[in-house]
């Protein structure tokens, strides 16, 4: 697909990598369809992206609302007249250790509420994006591709029963799209990143960071352009469809 003229939404646009792969996508030439919950932020991202050299709307939406996504992505071709991507980006982390021995007792330290919470973001609100996108590119007889970002975590961190999960869901998403989309002229991929250089990690004690990367066999962070970089690539290969591309560094947990 060429990134010239075409349409992609990304969620969580706002900020971190949703925002970087935004502004490269923009100095490609692809006109982005930004969703966040944060309207600020998502002004901010838009502003970035006109700066790159290109047309960017924001979207102000709950991904894991039905009502919200469904609303959005008619507002989208509505907007643009196509659909051509979707980068299924949003993600929270709620982490904690499901059980924990204290003195004489097992205390539960996850509650229902943190796992559904992450669960709701970060799987359901990818099914309702890639539900919805997909409906829209085949209406309006689109060639489209969908990337669902998952993480490292997909195979299972300790302290992070419900983004593990999560994660593992959105990464087995992806083969169960690819082959459903095919017919539509859909393709769907997946991106794994590892540790990645953003303002959550900026803010990071120096002892922790370098604690951190001393266990990554290329002995830094990535950096959110190396995400954006690899997007640009899956967008642009019409024979990726149905995989995952793992940007850790060599590591794995
Ligand atoms: N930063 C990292 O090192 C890594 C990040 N990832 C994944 O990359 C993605 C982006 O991560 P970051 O940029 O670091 O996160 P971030 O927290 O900086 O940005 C996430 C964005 O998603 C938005 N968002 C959150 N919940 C939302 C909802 N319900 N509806 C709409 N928007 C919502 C937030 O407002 C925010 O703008 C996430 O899926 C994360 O799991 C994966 C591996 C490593
Ligand atoms: C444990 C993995 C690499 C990780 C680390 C940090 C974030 C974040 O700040 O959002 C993630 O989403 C991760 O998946």
């Amino acid at each position: 697909m060429k990134l010239q003229d075409s349409v992609i939404a990304i969620t969580g646009g706002g900020q971190g990598l949703g925002r970087a792969m935004a502004e490269y996508l923009a100095a490609k030439g692809a006109r982005l369809a930004l969703i966040d919950l944060m309207p600020e932020k998502l002004a901010e991202a838009a502003e970035a992206c006109k700066l790159a050299g290109s047309d960017a709307k924001t979207y102000v939406c709950n991904v894991a609302k039905e009502e919200d996504v469904e609303q959005t992505f008619e507002a989208i071709v509505r907007d643009f007249g196509q659909l051509n991507g979707l980068v299924n980006n949003a993600g929270i982390l709620r982490d904690g250790l499901m059980v924990k021995g204290e003195d004489d007792q097992i205390v539960k330290r996850m509650e229902l509420s943190q796992w559904q919470a992450v669960i709701d973001v970060n799987l359901t609100g990818v099914f309702l994006c890639g539900r919805e996108a997909s409906t829209q590119m085949i209406k309006n007889g689109d060639q489209g591709v969908i990337i669902n970002i998952a993480s490292i975590s997909r195979a299972g961190n300790m302290g992070q029963s419900n983004y593990s999960a999560a994660k593992a869901g959105v990464s087995a998403l992806v083969p169960v799209w690819a082959k459903e989309l095919a017919r539509y002229d859909i393709r769907c991929m997946g991106i794994a990143p590892g540790f990645i250089e953003t303002e959550m990690t900026a803010s990071m004690k120096p002892e922790a960071l370098e604690k951190m990367t001393a266990g990554i066999p290329l002995k830094r962070m990535g950096k959110p352009e190396e995400i954006a970089s690899a997007a640009a690539f899956i967008f642009e290969n019409d024979y990726m469809s149905g995989r995952m591309i793992e940007v850790d560094g060599a590591l794995r947990l």
